[in-house]
């Protein structure tokens, strides 16, 4: 059995997780631990008493041990690329791009240790200094959920690290392995004391809801649903922790009548369908101009079709299965719903056989859709994309704006006028001008407006809004 890590040990846990493999469903990948609320609680305490002691370590020796983390997922990632598309499902060319991604962040944070930096202003007061110092905020819950396995723990533990706070990290219970693996890495760095950073695999009931209700945790990451990223939010803001919600997106995509159309619809394709549109980033709504919107839903059918979909390890394949049975429920659902809205389904939507037994769906295309069905307000979070008409760019940027959340939004045109309007007035933590919506890069803020968001951003320099703590330091020199 796979254990988890408290304390510098590994440790069985209480009952087993199998991990099975969503393009093979005869192939486990292990058995990993579930650890009970006592567990989380012994990891819970080893973070805070490693705490005091990590913060001392000197900025260059916190850096060393990430860029050294940094390397080694660098180095193997093929292995762990393989490891990450075998139990998540997405293609292995996505899933070793992940784990590049996952290594870059580490050595990207490995700088950052180094670089912050306070603030010294000018008193209002003759004879007064002031200076804004920053600290760690001491140890933080990381809760990640399954689309990202590598890439989104890491840029969630490398900042947490980076800035002196110690971790008790509860990865989603699809992807232990990638979990399991990370943790070896870091626990294994050289000069890593044990209790700094401790997994704990197990339910997010269990394990996740003790994190955000123990008063040892100082600070909670949360990326994944509305729902339980709003449960934590609430459990947080009971006892006065500083709380990071990453959630959904309802991503818009608008094509104009200037478009490049044979661009946006590789754009469309990218940015909806592969990582079999499990991304929050994905754009799952096509608002088209009029002009071109007879053609672009032709081009679209033709180019979902021309996709292979199948095993993620097969170098043939595009997209890659479903992630598990209960995501491809809630895609047919959706799919059914918005055949009954009045959509007309234009290609895919429906279960096909692989090569090896999974859960495969065809990629599902609408056209004649409304912004007001279901499929285009829920997120659904799997290989289905609409297409909704516009008669004008005014209109398009209404519809894109026409939702509750707001954290990717995307225009394919030649109009400088029209993208720097777009800029200026999506609603969405970020835009994209003839480009997917998803896909970002690894050191700039990554989040969102409205409900996809809460809390400051992630990634980049901007990173160390939520992992530290700001003091503000007055000082008479002249009287010491
Ligand atoms: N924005 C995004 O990036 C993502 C959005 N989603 C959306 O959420 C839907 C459901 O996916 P799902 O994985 O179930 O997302 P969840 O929000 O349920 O899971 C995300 C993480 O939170 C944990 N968790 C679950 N319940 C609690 C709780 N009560 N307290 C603390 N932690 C908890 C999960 O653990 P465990 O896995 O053990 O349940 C997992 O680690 C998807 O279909 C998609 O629409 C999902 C993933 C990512
Ligand atoms: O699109 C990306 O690069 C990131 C997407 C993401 O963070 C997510 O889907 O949770």
């Amino acid at each position: 059995m796979y254990g988890n890590h408290i304390a510098g040990h590994w440790v069985d846990g209480t009952s087993i997780n199998i991990n099975v493999n969503p393009s093979d469903t005869r192939d486990v990948i292990g058995e990993y631990a579930i650890a009970s609320a006592e567990q989380t609680q012994d990891a819970i305490a080893a973070a805070k008493a490693a705490q005091k002691g990590w913060q001392s370590f000197t900025a260059e020796a916190r850096s060393d041990i990430l860029d050294e983390i940094g390397n080694t997922i660098l180095a193997r990632r093929e292995e762990l690329g393989t490891l990450l598309s075998r139990e998540e499902g997405k293609t292995l060319a996505e899933g070793i791009g992940e784990v590049v991604r996952a290594g870059r962040v580490f050595k990207f944070f490995a700088g950052e240790a180094l670089r912050l930096a306070g603030e010294r202003l000018p008193s209002v007061r003759p004879g007064v200094e002031v200076e804004v110092t920053r600290h760690p905020l001491g140890s933080v819950g990381i809760i990640t959920p399954w689309n990202f396995p590598i890439a989104i723990p890491a840029w969630k533990i490398a900042p947490a690290l980076a800035y002196g706070n110690t971790v008790v990290f509860k990865p989603a219970g699809l992807v232990p392995g990638s979990a399991w693996a990370l943790t070896d890495i870091i626990t294994s760095a050289t000069g890593m004391p044990p209790g700094v950073f401790n997994l704990v695999m197990g339910q997010g009931s269990v394990v996740g809801e003790c994190l955000a209700r123990s008063e040892l945790i100082d600070a909670i990451t949360f990326t994944g649903s509305t729902p339980v990223g709003r449960g934590i939010a609430t459990l947080c803001a009971e006892r006065g922790a500083r709380v990071q919600l990453e959630m959904g997106g309802k991503n818009p995509l608008v094509v104009l009548n200037d478009a490049d159309i044979d661009v946006a619809i590789s754009i469309a394709v990218s940015g909806g369908l592969y990582s079999t549109g499990q991304r929050c980033t994905a754009s799952s709504r096509l608002i088209v101009e009029q002009g071109v919107y007879d053609s672009f839903v032709s081009k679209l059918t033709e180019a979902t079709a021309a996709l292979e979909v199948g095993n993620a390890l097969d170098p043939k394949t595009d997209i890659g299965p479903v992630v598990s049975a209960d995501q491809l429920e809630q895609d047919l659902y959706y799919i059914k719903k918005g055949v009954e809205d009045g959509g007309k389904l234009e290609f895919g939507g429906e279960i096909i056989e692989g090569k090896t037994p999974g859960y495969y769906l065809k990629p599902a295309i609408f056209s004649g859709t409304s912004n007001e069905m279901t499929i285009n307000r829920d997120e659904v979070f799997g290989p289905v994309m609409s297409v909704i008409e516009a008669a004008d760019y005014e209109e398009a940027l209404a519809l894109a704006n026409a939702t509750a959340f707001g954290l990717s939004a995307g225009i394919c045109t030649r109009s400088l006028a029209h993208a720097a309007d777009f800029r200026r007035n999506a609603q969405a933590g970020m835009t994209m001008v003839n480009l997917p919506t998803a896909g970002v890069d690894y050191h700039a803020p990554f989040g969102g407006m409205k409900a996809s968001s809460y809390g400051p951003r992630e990634q980049g320099s901007h990173a160390r809004e939520f992992f530290t703590i700001t003091r503000t330091n007055y000082m008479a020199p002249g009287a010491v």
